[in-house]
């Protein structure tokens, strides 16, 4: 799969330049929603977060005990996540475009980053798990040409997450959407606290489902933009 080191990273092997997109935005601003519109696409690839393998591994489900304990269970998911993120990060592309949801950059910045500054990730899960997420990201290639940052309210994340009604997120509060929403921003808008890997194109994406679609249509060529699809 990896076949030559360029600046000192791992690299993989690919013929041709293909396009990575991620689709970045808080819990149910509508992520999924947007993937499921441009798989109708052809050459298009689509990524969903491998959530149920988060719910489901070996008969455990290290999502719903973080949010029962995040103090004790927070370090297992986000390992848990960090490894699965990495897989998709690493398997071969089979279309010239990819989208994917979120990436092994927003898991650290604003997930383990939220509850190691809640209070609810002890210092050394924090350690050892920014450890590992150094050296993979100083150590092997992530790609990315565009983030594509889905800009909602946490009022209306919020609205959707109990619409969607996802058993282990019952119990979040509004808060909690606000902390993840101001990590977000100070990443990806203010660009005040940690790296930036990509472009980034901002979509408000307060508005209803019609009109979603019909932005969704407009950014099409600035999101596929040096693509040929
Ligand atoms: N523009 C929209 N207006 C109203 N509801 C929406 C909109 N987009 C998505 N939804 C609904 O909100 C919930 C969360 O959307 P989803 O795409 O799963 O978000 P995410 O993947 O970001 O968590 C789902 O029930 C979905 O059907
Ligand atoms: C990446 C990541 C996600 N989570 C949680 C947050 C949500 O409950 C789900 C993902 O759902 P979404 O509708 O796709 O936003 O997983 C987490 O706790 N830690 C993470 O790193």
């Amino acid at each position: 799969m990896f076949s030559y080191f360029s600046q000192g990273k791992l690299v993989r092997n690919e013929k041709e330049k293909k396009l990575v997109i991620f689709i970045e935005g808080n819990i149910a601003s509508g992520k999924t929603t947007c993937l499921e519109y441009f798989s109708k696409t052809s050459n298009i690839e689509v990524l969903t977060e491998p959530v149920s393998k988060w719910r489901n591994v070996r008969g455990h489900n290290p999502l719903g005990l973080m949010y029962q304990d995040p103090t004790r269970w927070g370090i297992t998911l986000q390992t848990y996540v960090q490894l699965t993120m990495l897989d998709r990060h690493l398997s071969t592309m089979s279309a010239p475009v990819r989208m994917m949801e979120r990436s092994i950059y927003s898991a650290k910045y604003i997930f383990v980053e939220n509850l190691f500054r809640s209070g609810k990730m002890p210092e050394v899960d924090f350690a050892v798990l920014s450890e590992w997420f150094e050296w993979i990201t100083q150590n092997i290639a992530i790609p990315v040409d565009l983030i594509v940052y889905l800009q909602s309210s946490p009022q209306t994340c919020h609205e959707r997450l109990k619409e969607r009604c996802r058993e282990e997120e019952k119990i979040i509060p509004l808060e909690y959407l606000e902390a993840i929403h101001q990590l977000y921003e100070d990443w990806l808008i203010k660009k005040t606290s940690f790296n930036v890997p990509a472009p980034v194109l901002v979509i408000p994406a307060d508005d209803d489902l019609q009109k979603m679609l019909h932005r969704y249509e407009e950014n099409r060529e600035k999101i596929l933009a040096g693509s040929n699809v």
